[in-house]
């Protein structure tokens, strides 16, 4: 099994990325799982107390239950990956079953930032897009797809998304063994990485 470590701030392209690279992939051959899904079940908050959480900090993840599922795949059985709410700012209480595959991706901004987590991956990914175009990209997602307002998206920015992102995000790019730029589309970037996945396969 190969697994795979995609980080970089929000709106990078992260979940871009990862698309781009599985498209040559077979479904039977790989697996996604997103760090947004192990946000930790916040049900005894109200929502009103939900919306005020801090979820660009490592805290806000539960780090136990993504350890132990990427330690469940490894062994060769399938887990059940919490489906997460962000107009709920929580779990739903559903599940989708991942079956182990030859290839496990993990993308999330804050996966590099544990050390088990990052130990547990074969190859380290970096996305990298600059602040200005990473807020573009996530005022237009957030009010298109996530329920946010403007005032909402900036309040955020200001407040967690920006300091968190150069406490905690930003400097595990030293870590990665590959930093993709995408401030554009890149397709070499990802067809060097396809071509590093199916070499690793052979
Ligand atoms: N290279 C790019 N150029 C322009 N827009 C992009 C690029 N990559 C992603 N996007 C757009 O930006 C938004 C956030 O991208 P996404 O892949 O969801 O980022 P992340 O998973 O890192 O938060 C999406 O609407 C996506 O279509
Ligand atoms: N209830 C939530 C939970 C998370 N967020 C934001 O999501 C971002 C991470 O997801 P990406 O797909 O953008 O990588 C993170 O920056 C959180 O602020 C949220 O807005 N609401």
């Amino acid at each position: 099994m190969l697994i795979i470590g995609i980080a970089g701030g929000t709106g990078s392209g992260k979940t871009t990325v990862v698309s781009q690279i599985i498209e040559e992939l077979k479904n039977e051959e790989v697996a996604v799982i997103s760090q947004d899904s192990y946000y930790q079940d916040t049900s005894h908050l109200s929502l009103e107390d939900r919306v005020k959480i801090n979820f660009d900090h490592p805290k806000s993840i539960d780090f136990d239950l993504l350890v132990s599922h990427l330690k469940e795949l490894k062994s060769g059985n399938s887990i059940e990956e919490p489906v997460y709410s962000f107009t709920e700012h929580n779990r739903t209480g559903e599940t989708v079953t991942i079956q182990p595959k030859k290839v496990i991706i993990v993308e999330g901004i804050l996966i590099l930032t544990h050390a088990d987590i990052r130990d547990m991956f074969d190859i380290k990914i970096y996305v990298h897009a600059d602040s200005d175009e990473r807020l573009i990209r996530r005022l237009k997602r957030d009010i298109n797809d996530r329920g946010r307002d403007l005032d909402e998206v900036l309040w955020r920015y200001q407040t967690t998304l920006k300091p968190m992102h150069q406490q905690f995000i930003e400097p595990t790019k030293e870590f990665a063994d590959i930093i993709i730029p995408t401030n554009r589309y890149n397709n070499v970037a990802v067809d060097i990485v396809q071509t590093i996945i199916k070499d690793r396969l052979a």
